[in-house]
């Protein structure tokens, strides 16, 4: 298992988003996380991003615990996130909110970017290299001078999944990657997703809403509900499950 969750709880106050969570994510599997508004799911992404501490139980990343790692610390490990509400740098270019996934200032620091210049250009020139090349990767590639601003929905959705991979993740978490796509545009995510998986060696864990997307991408989902685990199957059985139905009410596209 690349990733397990061992009995996390999270309380904010006398609430519990999160009530003694366990589940494991394979290597290179795409893992649903899904329920109902407010189910715990986006706590759950803090808690392993580190922008949360758990208040009991571990997270445990490649046999080694999380807990208590600082969130830049945990992006070195080995896993990136995207955003629910899209994070880009407006005003910034398509290439320059990538290349800030490459994290310079983790490699060299002021000091040592001067003492090392030839190196550093070097290094930079590659780094480029390497953003345009993700870029082109979800289509982007004509995009790279636009600013993020004047892009559509869907594009600065795969702009902010392109930063995610500059980090080189081994883990990528997308918090409801097709949110605000047409139906066409979620499909061919979901079909760049599977691919980027392949591609970029990659595990998936992500929150989504949409029933029919989760169905085309995931291998396995976990429903969660008032912060405690009703499902962990397969997305066909998951919406055939009572206890699931119940939850949503019925309605899978309540959002
Ligand atoms: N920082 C916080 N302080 C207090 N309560 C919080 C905090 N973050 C989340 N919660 C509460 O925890 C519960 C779970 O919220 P969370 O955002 O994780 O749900 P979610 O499943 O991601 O929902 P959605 O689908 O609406 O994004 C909610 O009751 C929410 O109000």
């Amino acid at each position: 298992m690349i990733l397990k969750i061992d009995n996390v709880t999270k309380k904010f106050g006398g609430v519990s988003a999160i009530k003694e969570t366990s589940f494991s994510v394979a290597p290179k599997e795409i893992f649903g996380l899904i329920g109902p508004n407010g189910a715990g799911k986006t706590t759950m992404f803090n808690i392993i991003t580190g922008n949360y501490e758990p208040s009991s139980g571990e997270v445990i990343f490649r046999n080694e615990s999380l807990n208590g790692l600082k969130p830049h610390l945990i992006v070195r490990k080995g896993i990136a996130r995207t955003f629910q509400n899209i994070r880009l740098f407006s005003s910034m270019s398509v290439l320059d909110n990538v290349l800030i996934g490459f994290d310079f200032q983790a490699r060299y620091g002021f000091l040592e970017s001067i003492l090392r210049f030839p190196r550093f250009m070097g290094e930079e020139k590659r780094i480029k290299a390497r953003a345009m090349e993700i870029l082109d990767y979800f289509g982007m590639g004509e995009f790279v001078h636009e600013k993020a601003v004047d892009l559509s929905y869907g594009q600065q959705r795969k702009v902010e999944i392109a930063r995610a991979l500059a980090t080189n993740p081994d883990l990528l978490l997308l918090d409801e990657p097709a949110a605000g796509m047409n139906p066409s545009e979620t499909e061919e995510l979901g079909e760049l997703i599977k691919k980027a998986r392949v591609d970029f060696d990659l595990t998936v864990l992500v929150i989504e809403h949409d029933m029919k997307f989760v169905n085309q991408l995931c291998d396995k989902v976990l429903v969660l509900d008032y912060g405690k685990t009703i499902f962990e199957g397969k997305p066909a059985d998951a919406i055939l499950n009572p206890e699931v139905i119940a939850a949503y009410l019925g309605d899978f596209h309540n959002d």
